[in-house]
């Protein structure tokens, strides 16, 4: 225990069981902002209906790759080198040829207006703003229209598509976007069908009034949680839209329809990866769609080493899953990835005080990111690589806050 009583490793007063990083400062009644990504996910799961919260937390069965996709960078240690003048860090980098401020964006996810009011106007202000300037990757059931994000962007937009039945929907989705000016499609491939996410049964969850896919013009409305058969509305309303028959093969239609560059998203092996730059794709997002999808995949920190040994330089490499802090950025970009992509944090963000709430997560990654590559040595992003990395046993139990107590449990 510290002078003040407050336990070192979790931060919480051991009496009040208040975090003085989330909790409000009795002295002022004001809410102090977090200081940890984990403190946005506190103060939305107070602000959030229940079955909103679990939609966004929840993985698909016993949330093990949740929860390997967070373990995998607690067994990573890094091997700082002093003596590397650190006077300026230098995160700025590129992506599919943009200048962006940081080797940061958002992943895409479905209906931010379930997070706030503004939904993605929010994000997209957020992800321009403080000198970010990073990307987001719109999701293909976003909440707000494209031309509504393109009039507030200033980091680049990339649409994220899945493969629906009516290829005439899917070809008039990506010419609006080309002519609202995104900067690449993002096609995910690890969702021929929806992942048995047993929180969105057991809390009921559905689309609250008003709420709707917008960019595809009345094709997607709300979906009911209109049985009590133990099935998921929301998988439900997945498998009427998303077309399970998506193979290698269709890639050349998609290409037709299209200037823009294609990047895959969920790719996890070698195998696929290499077959993916065989065939000329522009990027790959190493991604387990954050746990949601099969249960028991492999964690993508683990699977990013071969994802980037099979590519060879072909393509740039991303990554998604579990990034909550500035050391997590840096580990995957020691290991290869051009940038990351953050999930569930910005919708955190979201909930918790709309654009300014998600600017601050994006924000303290930046800035947690250049505190960790001034103080192992490497002040530019080239310096980066394995040698940066060790493995070794897992880091003593996790003092990760943001992580739901019944995420612990499993379902
Ligand atoms: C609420 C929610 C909605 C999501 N919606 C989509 C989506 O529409 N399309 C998609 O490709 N991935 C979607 N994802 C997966 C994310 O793009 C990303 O892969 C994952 O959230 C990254 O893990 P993290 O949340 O641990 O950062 C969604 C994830 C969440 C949490
Ligand atoms: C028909 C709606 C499907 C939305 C799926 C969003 C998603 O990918 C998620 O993980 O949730």
């Amino acid at each position: 225990m510290t002078d003040t009583g407050t336990d070192p490793v979790t931060g919480t007063d051991p009496v009040t069981g208040t975090d003085p990083a989330t909790d409000a400062d009795p002295a002022t009644d004001a809410a102090p902002r977090p200081l940890t990504v984990g403190g946005y996910a506190a103060l939305a799961k107070d602000r959030l209906p229940a079955a909103t919260w679990h939609y966004f937390q929840g993985g698909a069965g016993t949330e093990s790759t949740v929860r390997a996709n967070r373990a995998a960078y607690r067994q990573v240690r890094l091997r700082p080198r002093v003596l590397a003048d650190v006077s300026r860090c230098d995160l700025s980098t590129t992506v599919l040829g943009d200048p962006i401020g940081a080797p940061l964006g958002v992943a895409p996810m479905a209906y931010h207006q379930l997070a706030c009011a503004d939904g993605e106007v929010a994000t997209v202000r957020a992800a321009g703003g403080s000198g970010l300037r990073v990307p987001t990757i719109v999701s293909i059931f976003a909440s707000r229209t494209f031309e509504d994000l393109a009039a507030e962007a200033t980091g680049p937009l990339w649409l994220q598509l899945y493969w629906l039945h009516r290829r005439d929907v899917l070809r008039t989705v990506v010419r609006r976007a080309e002519a609202a000016g995104f900067r690449a499609l993002v096609l995910t491939v690890d969702t021929p069908r929806l992942g048995r996410r047993l929180r969105e049964v057991r809390h009921g969850f559905h689309l609250p009034p008003g709420i709707a896919a917008r960019n595809l013009d009345g094709e997607v409305t709300g979906f009911l949680h209109d049985r009590q058969d133990g099935s998921s509305a929301l998988a439900r309303h997945a498998d009427a839209f998303i077309d399970p028959s998506l193979s290698w093969s269709d890639l050349d239609w998609l290409r037709e329809q299209t200037r823009l560059p294609l990047v895959l998203k969920g790719v996890l092996t070698a195998e696929d990866a290499a077959r993916a730059a065989g065939l000329g794709i522009d990027g790959i997002v190493v991604s387990n769609h954050g746990g949601r999808q099969l249960d028991g995949s492999v964690a993508t920190l683990d699977a990013l080493p071969e994802v980037v040994a099979a590519v060879g330089g072909r393509c740039p490499v991303f990554l998604d899953g579990g990034i909550r802090h500035g050391t997590d950025v840096l580990k995957a970009l020691a290991l290869g990835a051009r940038a990351v992509f953050v999930g569930r944090p910005v919708l955190w963000g979201l909930a918790a005080d709309g654009e300014a709430g998600a600017r601050e997560v994006l924000t303290l990654l930046r800035d947690e990111l250049e505190d960790a590559m001034a103080l192992a040595g490497r002040p530019s992003l080239a310096a980066l690589g394995p040698e940066l990395l060790a493995r070794g046993p897992a880091a003593a139990a996790p003092n990760e806050s943001y992580e739901d107590p019944d995420l612990r449990k499993g379902p």
